[in-house]
């Protein structure tokens, strides 16, 4: 699990160790630190970089947008180290007052500081030719602003960042950002204004929310966290890794039986949505459980039971429910009865698709200690409307995280909102994050699939529980399910080609034995971060 911190927790975090360097007399130690490392990573993009320029230059030139803040110190100590080291820097000022001991380190290492801030309101940066040069550098330093910025961006600057994306996108340089990218981005991940979308962000001290929740997270890249020594407190969010998903499969032993593994009930199916029911049950048989009991209209069953002719057709005790897939008029009250049981027993529920309708009754009965909403944004702006918050789609896609959490406090209960990236938000407002999936995934009756592995999950979890087995933690399991199911739809579609391919939501269901079968030989703590 990888904490994520707000920028205030940071900076608070940081102030002990900047005092610290302080009364060492060398009140740069941490910036020369946070440099060394931005100067690591962009050798380290060097290193695979093929000149893409037609101006055919080949030798490593890199370019330093630089701030007026720390943040631009950084850049400059980091073009400085790189330039020691033979790369030709070219820094690119946007700021009149610039960290003054981090520019006489660059100027002493040749490095040229070109002030773009002198240009006049309105002339673009391309009406300078020393500009032009060197923002046709391969690759850029973006130090333009990091946790220092203060509200939403103001002009000149916010100008300078939408004609310094404009070039970027053009020209296909490649960004390492300091900290986080220069964007006005709340903790939440929300972004207002313009932005510097960076390929890689090397951050300082430790993981910052906005680098892990969408969409903010998009214009990061792939993240590196700079450790500096900080003693950071508890996050209320956090990244759920590889190494995290295989400790939670519990691996079945001789004393187990169908029934200690765990029994998942589901109305799922109907005659208007026959396949969905067919999708929830091959995604709950993927999680493993000792049995899935099927409630659904006999032409589903049939189709069910002619594939997987071990699922269970009659009623019957269960250890987690799932409502939802393919729900119509006809499986309405079915999904309620079932719903209103797990609830009111303290049985896992697993509650997607149609059956979201149920959530504000089930809210006014008591909706169930264990209780897992999965709506995509369209159907979370729509259950936070029957709630009474009015929110339109846009909204929810702009701010996931704030929207679930908002969603998951309304209804008190878990919320995962699905989408690229999918955030398990808790009623008291913590989150996880899985990695983002492949975009291949996104098919109908992908999340039918999903839903019916997470109550397979839930269900063993449930079994455990109730022999009085270590419980593991429900919610950092639900997130590995996600996770699961998200590897599985990567495994599908890049089984296609090096850039995957199309899949259906069955090739999803198929592909999750195996994803967990692997995941299993993942060693404690061994695996990389996927897709952050
Ligand atoms: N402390 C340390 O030792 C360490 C700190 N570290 C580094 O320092 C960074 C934090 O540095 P910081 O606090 O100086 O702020 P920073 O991100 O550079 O931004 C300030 C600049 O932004 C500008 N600006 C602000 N708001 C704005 C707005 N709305 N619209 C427009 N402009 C706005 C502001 O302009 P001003 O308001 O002054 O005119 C100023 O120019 C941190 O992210 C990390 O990289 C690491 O080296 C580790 C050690
Ligand atoms: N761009 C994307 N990248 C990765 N995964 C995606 C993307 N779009 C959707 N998904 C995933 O596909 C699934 C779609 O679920 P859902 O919208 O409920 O579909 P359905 O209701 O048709 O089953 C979710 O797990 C979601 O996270």
């Amino acid at each position: 699990m990888i904490p994520a911190f707000t920028r205030a927790e940071v900076r608070r975090a940081e102030a002990r160790q900047v005092r610290a360097a302080h009364a060492e007399g060398d009140p740069d130690r941490l910036m020369r630190s946070a440099a060394r490392a931005v100067a690591e990573e962009v050798k380290d993009v060097l290193a695979d970089h093929r000149p893409a320029f037609p101006d055919g230059k080949t030798e490593p030139r890199v370019c330093a947008l630089v701030g007026g803040g720390d943040n631009g110190g950084d850049a400059l100590y980091a073009a400085s180290f790189l330039a020691q080291q033979g790369v030709s820097c070219t820094a690119v000022c946007l700021s009149p007052r610039v960290h003054e001991r981090a520019r006489t380190a660059a100027e002493e290492q040749g490095v040229a500081c070109l002030p773009a801030h002198a240009l006049a309101e309105g002339e673009p940066l391309r009406s300078s030719p020393g500009l032009v040069e060197a923002l046709s550098c391969p690759i850029w330093i973006d130090g333009i602003c990091g946790t220092g910025l203060v509200g939403g961006i103001r002009e000149p600057l916010a100008s300078r960042l939408r004609e310094l994306e404009g070039i970027r996108s053009e020209r296909g340089a490649r960004v390492v950002a300091i900290d986080a990218p220069s964007a006005s981005s709340g903790d939440d991940g929300g972004i207002e204004g313009p932005l510097l979308k960076a390929e890689r962000t090397v951050t300082m001290g430790a993981m910052k929310s906005l680098l892990a929740l969408p969409p903010a997270s998009r214009a990061a890249g792939r993240v590196r966290v700079h450790e500096l020594g900080l003693d950071m407190g508890p996050s209320t969010v956090a990244l759920l890794e590889e190494s995290d998903a295989a400790a939670l499969i519990r691996v079945p032993g001789p004393e187990d039986h169908k029934y200690t593994r765990g029994v998942a009930g589901l109305v799922a199916g109907s005659q208007t949505y026959p396949g969905a029911g067919l999708l929830a049950t091959l995604g709950a048989q993927g999680a493993g459980p000792g049995m899935i009991r099927l409630d659904a209209p006999t032409r589903v069953a049939d189709l069910v039971l002619a594939a997987a002719p071990g699922v269970v057709t009659r009623g019957g005790r269960i250890q987690a429910g799932l409502v939802g897939p393919g729900m119509d008029d006809e499986t309405r009250q079915a999904a309620r009865e079932l719903a209103g049981f797990a609830a009111s027993s303290g049985l896992p529920l697993i509650i997607d698709a149609g059956g979201l309708d149920l959530v504000p009754e089930l809210r006014d009965k008591g909706i169930g200690e264990f209780t897992v909403l999965t709506p995509h944004a369209g159907e979370a702006a729509a259950l936070l409307g029957a709630l009474g918050r009015t929110t339109p789609r846009w909204w929810v896609e702009d701010h996931p995280a704030e929207a679930a959490r908002i969603l998951a406090r309304e209804a008190g209960a878990r919320v995962l909102l699905k989408g690229a990236e999918s955030l398990l938000a808790t009623p008291d407002s913590r989150i996880l994050v899985t990695p983002r999936g492949s975009a291949w995934t996104g098919v109908a009756g992908a999340g039918d699939v999903l839903a019916g592995f997470l109550a397979g999950l839930a269900a063993g979890w449930k079994a455990d529980q109730e022999r009085g087995l270590p419980t593991r933690d429900f919610n950092a399991l639900i997130a590995a399910g996600v996770m699961i199911h998200a590897l599985a739809g990567a495994a599908a579609a890049g089984s296609r080609g090096p850039l995957g391919g199309p899949i259906g939501a069955l090739d999803i269901a198929r592909a999750l034995p195996p994803v967990l079968g692997r995941l299993l030989a993942v060693p404690a703590g061994g695996a990389d971060p996927v897709g952050y």
